[in-house]
This record gives C-alpha cells, sequence and structure tokens, in this order.
C-alpha cells in the first residue's frame, strides 16, 4: 500500500503538493468529525453525572457542548471544501500532463510500434485507464488513510479505556485485516483482466466503426459484429467477476466488524453487571460500538479499487515507457539537403522490403521513383524520414545520419503530401496553419492561394472557419489534397515527399492539383512516388524500384533507350496492370 501510494505521488509529478495537503486537510476534516461525537459522549457522560446527583449541568456546559459542535461543523466544511478542491485540481491537471506527455512520446516512437500496439490499447489507456485515476485515485488513498490511521488511534483509545473491550475492537480489526490482505490478492488478478477485456472492448469497436463502410457495401452486418459481440461479453465477463468475488469478500470483511460490535455490546453490559465498569463506561462503549468501525469497514469497500489503481499505473507505464527513437538525438541544423541512402536493407518483421539499396539524391533536383505495386517506393520514402530504421546500412540527410537528429530536427527539413490525406477535425484554417503553428491569416491565405483552395475555401458558409469532419470527411478527394498541399507550402521545408499525391483525383482537380504542387515543389529537393508519365519525364533522374532494389536509374531520355523495366514498361503503360505510372 505505502508502494503504491508512492507510485501516485511519482506520477502526480508537480502536483505531489497538492495531493498531499488535500490528504492532511482531508484528515483534519475526520478530526473535527470526531470531535463531535466526542462532545456527544460528553454531553452523556454528563447527563448520567447528573443522574446519579455527582454533577449539576449550568449553562456554561451547554455552551461548552455547543462550541465544540459549532467548531467541529465550522472545521469540518472549511476543511473538507480545502481537501476537495486540492484533490479534483491535483488529480485532473495530473492526468491532463500524463495525456500530453504520452501525446509528444507517441511521435517520437517508431512507425513500427503502431504496428504491433493496437490503436485500441492506446486509445484505453488514455482515456479509460486514466479516467480511473482521475476519479477515484486521490480519494481512494484519501479514505484508506484516513480509515488506518483512526483505526489505530480508535483501538488505542479503547485499550487505554477498557483493555476487555480494547481486546475484542483489536481482534476485530486482525480479522478484518486477514479479508483485507486476501482482498487485494484476488484484486491483482481481475484488475488486469478487467482493464484488458476494456482495451479489447475499444479495440474493436474502433475497428467496427473503422470499417462501416466495407461492411454496408458487402452487407456484412451478421459477420462483421461478431468480434464486438465478443468483446462486449468479455468485458461484461471481466466487469462481474471481478463484482461477485469482491462484494462477497467486502460482505466478509464488514461481518468481522459486525460481530466485534455484537460482542462489545454483549460484553459491556456482562462488565458492568460485574462491576469491572462503570455505567458510564458501559453506556460510552455501547455507543462506541456502533461507530468505532464506520471509517474501516470504508477501507474494505474501496480496497479493490486501490488494486484498479495498481493495474492502471502498470498499464500507463508500459505505455510511458515504449522506447523512443531519438533519446540520443541532436538539433542538428542542416547546411545542405543532399540525401544518401548507402547500403540499405530494411525488414517488415520477417519479410525483405529493401535489397541493399544505394541512392543519392542531390540537393535541389527532383527525383521520381516508379515501379510495381508493392515494391518498396513508400518505404524507401519512410526510411528517408526515419519513421523506420534500416535494419542494415545507413540513410544521411545533409551528410547527417538520419539517426543522429531529434525526429523533431529531423522532421523540420521534410514536408509530405500523402496520397490519404487526413485532415483534423478542426477549422479549414488550423488545418492548413498545422505546416506553421504560428502563421498569421494572410500567410494561411497566401498558401491556400498557391495550392488552388482559396477560391473553394472562400465559397463555403464560414469560409476559413468552416469545420471539418475527423479525416476531412465533408471535403471532396481533391478538395482534402489541396489543403494539405498549402499545409506543407506553409512549412516551407527544403525536402518535399509526394507520395501519390494526384493518383486518385478527377480530371478537374488534377488541373488545379498540378499548379499546387509547382508551387510546392519550386526551388526545392523532391522526391515524387510518380504514376504520371509527364512528371516522371521531366525529374533530374528516375529510380526504378523492383523487388526491394534499384533496377536501374538516369533521365526519362536515357531510360527509354535502353533496354530494360522502363523501356518495356513505357512501350506496354497502356496493358501494364499494377504499375504506377
Ligand atoms: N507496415 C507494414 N508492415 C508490414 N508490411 C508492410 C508494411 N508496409 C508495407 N508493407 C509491405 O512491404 C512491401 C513494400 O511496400 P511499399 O508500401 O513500400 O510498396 P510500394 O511500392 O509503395 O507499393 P504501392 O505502390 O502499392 O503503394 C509490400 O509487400 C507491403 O505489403
Amino acid at each position: 500500500m505505502i508502494k503504491l501510494f508512492k507510485r501516485l505521488l511519482n506520477f502526480s509529478g508537480k502536483h505531489r503538493k497538492d495531493i498531499i495537503v488535500s490528504l492532511i486537510t482531508s484528515f483534519i476534516k475526520s478530526n473535527f468529525e470526531i470531535m463531535s461525537f466526542m462532545a456527544v459522549i460528553m454531553l452523556i457522560n454528563w447527563l448520567l453525572l447528573s443522574v446519579e446527583g455527582k454533577k449539576v449541568i449550568d449553562m456554561t456546559d451547554v455552551f461548552t457542548i455547543f462550541g465544540v459542535m459549532v467548531i467541529s461543523i465550522v472545521g469540518k466544511i472549511i476543511f473538507s471544501n480545502i481537501s476537495n478542491q486540492k484533490r479534483v485540481i491535483s488529480s485532473f491537471k495530473m492526468c491532463q500532463d500524463k495525456r500530453l506527455e504520452i501525446g509528444e512520446l507517441m511521435k517520437r516512437v517508431k512507425m513500427g510500434y503502431f504496428n504491433e500496439n493496437l490503436l485500441g490499447e492506446i486509445t484505453a489507456t488514455t482515456t479509460t485507464t486514466l479516467g480511473d485515476i482521475e476519479t477515484i485515485s486521490v480519494t481512494i488513498f484519501d479514505k484508506v488513510i484516513n480509515g488506518l490511521v483512526h483505526g489505530a488511534v480508535i483501538s488505542i483509545w479503547i485499550l487505554i479505556y477498557d483493555w476487555h473491550i480494547g481486546l475484542i475492537t483489536v481482534a476485530g480489526i486482525i480479522i478484518a485485516m486477514i479479508v483485507y490482505v486476501h482482498i487485494q490478492k484476488k484484486s491483482k488478478i481481475l484488475s488486469p483482466r478487467r482493464q484488458k477485456a476494456q482495451a479489447g472492448l475499444v479495440t474493436s469497436i474502433l475497428e467496427y466503426i473503422q470499417g462501416m463502410g466495407v461492411v454496408k457495401a458487402y452487407n456484412l452486418g451478421g459477420n462483421s459484429s461478431k468480434g464486438v459481440k465478443d468483446a462486449i461479453e468479455e468485458s461484461s465477463q471481466a466487469n462481474i467477476k471481478l463484482e461477485s468475488v469482491f462484494s462477497s469478500l467486502t460482505a466478509l470483511y464488514q461481518l468481522a466488524f459486525k460481530i466485534a460490535s455484537s460482542i462489545i455490546i454483549v460484553v459491556a453490559p456482562y462488565l458492568l453487571i460485574d462491576g469491572e465498569i462503570t455505567i458510564v463506561k458501559c453506556f460510552i462503549l455501547l455507543i462506541s460500538s456502533f461507530i468505532i468501525y464506520e471509517q474501516m469497514e470504508i477501507v474494505g469497500s474501496v480496497s479493490s479499487l486501490t488494486r484498479v489503481i495498481e493495474a492502471s499505473l502498470n498499464r500507463i507505464d508500459n505505455l510511458s515507457n515504449t522506447p523512443i527513437m531519438d533519446g540520443d538525438g541532436k538539433d542538428i541544423k542542416l547546411d545542405n539537403y543532399h540525401i544518401e541512402i548507402k547500403d540499405v536493407s530494411f525488414y517488415y518483421e520477417d519479410m525483405e522490403v529493401i535489397k541493399n539499396m544505394n541512392i543519392k539524391i542531390p540537393e535541389n533536383t527532383t527525383t521520381a521513383i516508379v515501379g510495381p505495386s508493392g515494391s518498396g517506393k513508400t518505404t524507401i520514402c519512410r526510411l528517408i524520414t526515419r519513421f523506420f530504421d534500416v535494419d542494415k546500412g545507413e540513410v544521411t540527410v545533409g551528410g547527417h545520419n538520419v539517426k543522429d537528429f531529434t525526429c523533431e530536427s529531423l522532421l523540420n527539413n521534410f514536408s509530405t503530401v500523402f496520397q490519404k490525406v487526413y485532415l483534423f477535425e478542426d477549422t479549414i484554417f488550423n488545418n492548413i496553419r498545422f505546416g506553421k503553428p504560428d502563421a498569421t491569416l494572410k500567410e494561411v491565405q497566401e498558401a491556400a492561394k498557391k495550392a488552388c483552395c482559396h477560391s473553394f475555401i472562400e465559397a463555403l458558409p464560414d469560409g476559413y472557419d468552416t469545420y471539418v469532419g475527423e479525416g476531412g470527411s465533408s471535403l471532396s478527394g481533391g478538395e482534402k489534397q489541396r489543403i494539405s498541399i498549402a499545409r506543407a507550402i506553409l512549412k516551407d521545408a527544403p525536402i518535399i515527399i509526394l507520395d501519390e499525391a494526384t493518383a486518385s483525383v478527377d480530371p478537374e482537380n488534377e488541373k488545379n492539383l498540378q499548379i499546387a504542387i509547382r508551387e510546392l515543389t519550386k526551388n526545392k529537393t523532391v522526391i515524387m512516388i510518380a504514376h504520371r508519365l509527364s512528371t516522371v519525364k521531366h525529374a533530374d533522374q528516375i529510380l526504378v524500384i523492383n523487388n526491394g532494389q534499384v533496377e536501374q536509374a538516369g533521365k526519362h531520355n536515357e531510360l527509354i533507350s535502353q533496354e530494360g523495366i522502363y523501356k518495356r514498361f513505357i512501350s506496354a503503360r497502356e496493358e501494364a496492370i499494377g504499375w504506377q505510372l
């Protein structure tokens, strides 16, 4: 428990102080609560003494009791308020910091990680798992620490007050503690299962929604939802198992206290009859028997949740400890933009996709990469931008190995326009400004004009403030593509990568796109996965990739005059199926 508390404090980072203040003020609040209990006992004591004729209750006594009650209530309200505020602020702030930290981390892990680890796992950890920490962690520790401290204090007090009853109280606590340890052990097994089931549920629902288009097109309603149904079933089973085990164990835990309280109710009058205790003591002990375990009973009812916190922290640690690519990276400023791929081999898992490849891309030139589908064209671009690390050889940009850069300082040199454009669920203005976060409206509009999208944006009801749906679903393919080019123009990076940027666009959009691309690539080092003869023809060098190797390299005129794959392709391109030209 102490170890777990330390972990939570470490997790809370700079909000640790607020958590400690919240717990201390909550403890003070409970002591104010006990004060009113003490005042009632004091009153009963005086009443009994007055019945026996040993004390006369006067106004001073009444005001004393009243004063104690008022202090108790005011103190409780003040400290409860401070504690709640500190708890809420620290819980939400620490989880907010963690989410941002994980977001930053994800930018620096290798892309392969997102293949190996399901998207749902990351989503569940940053939403539900961190949500658990946010809502229950500090409250649980508050209740457990308060309950245990009160249990110890009250046991000592009763032992001093009357050792017979003290022993019964302690025996009740010991039995309950044995059950408590058992609850903790069970929880250690069941909590991770529940969280795993939750992550599985998020994964299947995400997959189901993302694949909805295919489901509808092929009318696969029944089959496709099987995965979701299984995940819902597993999640519900995991929750039912957890709850059923804990409700019976918690009942057992509380039973120990109830039995101990009942024994006190029997033993106190017996001691009175035996002359061992006075009637005042007997009354006080009878009243105490109903409230001494109150705080400790709460400890039991929330104890299973401490393991939920532990399992949540483990999950978050797993995600936070994902190895980053650029731990030793430096902030490198380049004085040239030559790119070189030297003796590079690369595998996706066991499949060798790039085989001992050598490429030189001089700065301020245009390189077109062509080749059959699956030959490795996109992978070459991914290795240059270090989305993945090579398995053999090295990739250099401006004479520096890409592994020597921080991810940020490397990617500052690149603007990539993907075939599949992703726009964020935000305004068009912010989507373009993503390329340069401090850009003004004027700069954004200039970039949009160059990318041939200014006029269609202006025609939208809210112009640049128009919201686009997640992934840009409310715009056509060509419109999204031009917005992404405006974004790249605004970034103004020295190296441009165009990954089949105009592959899926109609002729009307094609013309505008070509103008936009011409603007984007002016005076830049350009690498394009090309699919149009018109663009390939003018490239400074064409690399023909086949089966992970450079089969031919040169200008269009050179390659067309050689016997080889390029010439064969050009002459037969009408029939060529699967070629990206
Ligand atoms: N993330 C990945 N994990 C595993 N295999 C992959 C991954 N990405 C690509 N591949 C495989 O690597 C090979 C090369 O893929 P790549 O995308 O580089 O080819 P490409 O020439 O760009 O193809 P296309 O023209 O169809 O886009 C293919 O066989 C592909 O199936």
